[in-house]
């Protein structure tokens, strides 16, 4: 029985255009002309939603299960059975286009935390799941205790379940329960009973228990068209319609009705601008409004800028590479090894970073300009230097010999203020950029018990250079800092030498481990941001507390 069925504007207009045609083809007066519209009418109306499935990304199986599950449940009988307190209707399900439709707006919302008020069979909850970081949470508020035991398995065979926490209850409640725990929320999802969609709406608002910029989406936005039908007497119609009304009305936010399935909304909250402001409460500077309306994290971004890392083939420069490119500038990976240089080019690649690969030996000024020139002729600009190319050999000093003194010095310090000053010549003709030196600890403190004199000194070297380079450029835009990294843990410090020494150096660090690579990567994104452009000839130490013991 297609009536039982029909759940959304779509397939009620597929009901009535289905009844008319039968109709017509009925009745041999019904001129040919009119059939022949009321065919094409029915041929988009019946094919839109099939089509929405077939090129909408397919759903995963814990998805798939859950929905057959759902479909295939007997909820009159459950219910009759008194296990249930309602009749749930399986068409109550989210399904697979509003399912991945949910999904994308937590991804492009970088959502960490979502409420979904009203869970059912957990469609939607289990969608937006999969689009959460490992160590995102969502909280599926529903009234059915019998649903958490139903969702529970399928919850579990899905990577993305435990994720879910179901908080079995009154939805208000658990509102009310959340503000008096302070909880925010990235976004929230509205699909329970109706006749409660405004008390959720303005106390989720009032206890902003929706953080800034948050998403608030709502199903059911059109109910079957009832809405905006002048005939409605479905009391579920009426109260969306007053719903809605509401939302349309209130200055706090704004909103837009997709007519997805039975219609969503998605609502933000206006950002503040002062001519809302009568009594004009707000200190309406900067601070405020964001330098340039932009909030500090955007201020992070590094959308549009070229950056280079040396030495960027592996370990610490492969880790700033990948930085930065996140934070949205392209990348030139320099690295002496070409192979390897390429092979960070290709992880980049398919994280839909824009990047290419360099082979370099920055001890060779020849190498430098080259390095310089091939960046200028593909992007035209570079706004970001990082010189993190580096060496160190290990000798007693009684021992170390010129060459190793010299070998270590051409890179570290020689090969840097090569770099600097090819990248610097053209930051200074642009007027701005950011040069950020690898250092080391090693530039503060004497590191031991391992013997490494000639690196100590160049590193310490690389600070000098930071800080007069650092000094002498910011006034016409460019600005020098370098960051010095405690002990990290590369394939280098493995070695069979090093190795035996780890004990000896995890005693001697406050926070009990070595540096991971990952740990200097805000920093570099920090440095290379316009976040920091009053900051300049800095040496910023990140280990982990070594260097005060
Ligand atoms: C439309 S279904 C939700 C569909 C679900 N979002 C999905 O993705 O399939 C509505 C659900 O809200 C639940 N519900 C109704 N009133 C509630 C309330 N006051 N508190 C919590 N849940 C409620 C119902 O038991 C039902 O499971």
């Amino acid at each position: 029985n297609q009536s039982a069925l029909s759940d959304t504007p779509l397939e009620f207009i597929v009901e009535y255009l289905l009844k008319a045609k039968e109709i017509a083809d009925r009745n041999a007066s019904v001129p040919e002309e009119l059939r022949c519209n009321l065919q094409k009418a029915l041929d988009i109306a019946s094919g839109l939603d099939m089509y929405l499935e077939r090129m909408s990304s397919p759903e995963s199986e814990p998805l798939a299960e859950l929905f057959k599950k759902t479909v295939s449940h007997e909820w009159n009988k459950v219910y009759e059975d008194g296990k249930t307190m309602f009749r749930l209707p399986k068409e109550c399900i989210t399904g697979h286009v509003e399912g991945q439709f949910l999904k994308m707006l937590v991804h492009m919302s970088k959502a960490r935390k979502v409420l979904e008020i009203g869970m059912f069979t957990g469609y939607g909850a289990l969608s937006m799941a999969e689009a959460l970081p490992e160590d995102g949470q969502l909280i599926a508020c529903e009234i059915e205790p019998y649903l958490k035991d139903f969702v529970q398995p399928v919850f579990d065979k899905s990577p993305h379940g435990k994720k879910i926490t179901v908080k079995v209850g009154s939805a208000m409640e658990s509102l009310k329960e959340f503000a008096r725990a302070g909880e925010q929320f990235d976004m929230v999802f509205i699909d329970a009973d109706k006749n409660n969609y405004l008390s959720y709406y303005t106390f989720l608002l009032d206890n902003n228990l929706l953080r800034m910029d948050g998403v608030l989406c709502v199903d059911n936005a059109l109910f079957k068209g009832t809405v905006y039908l002048n005939d409605t007497t479905d009391q579920n119609g009426l109260t969306l319609r007053e719903f809605n009304q509401f939302v349309a009305s209130d200055p706090r936010v704004e909103q837009v009705v997709i007519p997805l399935r039975d219609g969503v909304t998605i609502i933000r909250r206006v950002p503040y601008s002062p001519e809302m402001d009568a009594q004009n409460t707000v200190t309406y500077d900067e601070v405020f409004r964001g330098v340039q309306g932009k909030t500090i994290l955007s201020r992070l971004r590094l959308d549009g800028k070229v950056a280079y890392v040396t030495g960027a083939g592996q370990g610490i420069g492969r880790a700033f590479a990948h930085a930065l490119g996140e934070a949205g500038a392209k990348v030139a990976i320099v690295d002496m090894d070409k192979g390897k240089a390429e092979r960070v080019t290709q992880e980049l690649g398919l994280k839909g970073i824009s990047s290419m690969a360099l082979a370099a030996d920055i001890s060779k000024p020849e190498d430098v300009e080259k390095m310089i020139d091939s960046i200028i002729s593909k992007w035209g600009a570079v706004h970001i230097a990082c010189n993190n190319a580096g060496i160190n050999m290990n000798s007693a000093s009684e021992d170390t010999s010129l060459s190793e003194w010299d070998q270590t010095f051409n890179v570290n310090l020689r090969g840097a203020f090569m770099c600097c000053q090819a990248a610097g010549r053209v930051m200074l003709k642009q007027g701005y950029g950011k040069i950020i030196n690898t250092a080391s600890m090693a530039s503060l403190i004497v590191p031991h018990p391992q013997k490494q004199l000639a690196y100590n000194t160049s590193k310490a070297g690389v600070v000098k250079l930071t800080q007069t380079l650092g000094t002498e450029w910011i006034d016409r835009g460019v600005r020098v800092n370098c960051i010095s990294p405690g002990i990290v843990d590369t394939p280098l410090i493995h070695s069979e030498s090093l190795e035996p020494l780890l004990q000896r150096w995890l005693s001697d660090i406050p926070a009990g481990r070595l540096a991971q690579v990952t740990d200097l990567q805000a920093a570099v994104v920090y440095l290379a941001s316009e976040a920091s452009d009053y900051m300049t000839g800095h040496n910023l130490v990140i280990e982990g507390g070594q260097s005060l013991w």
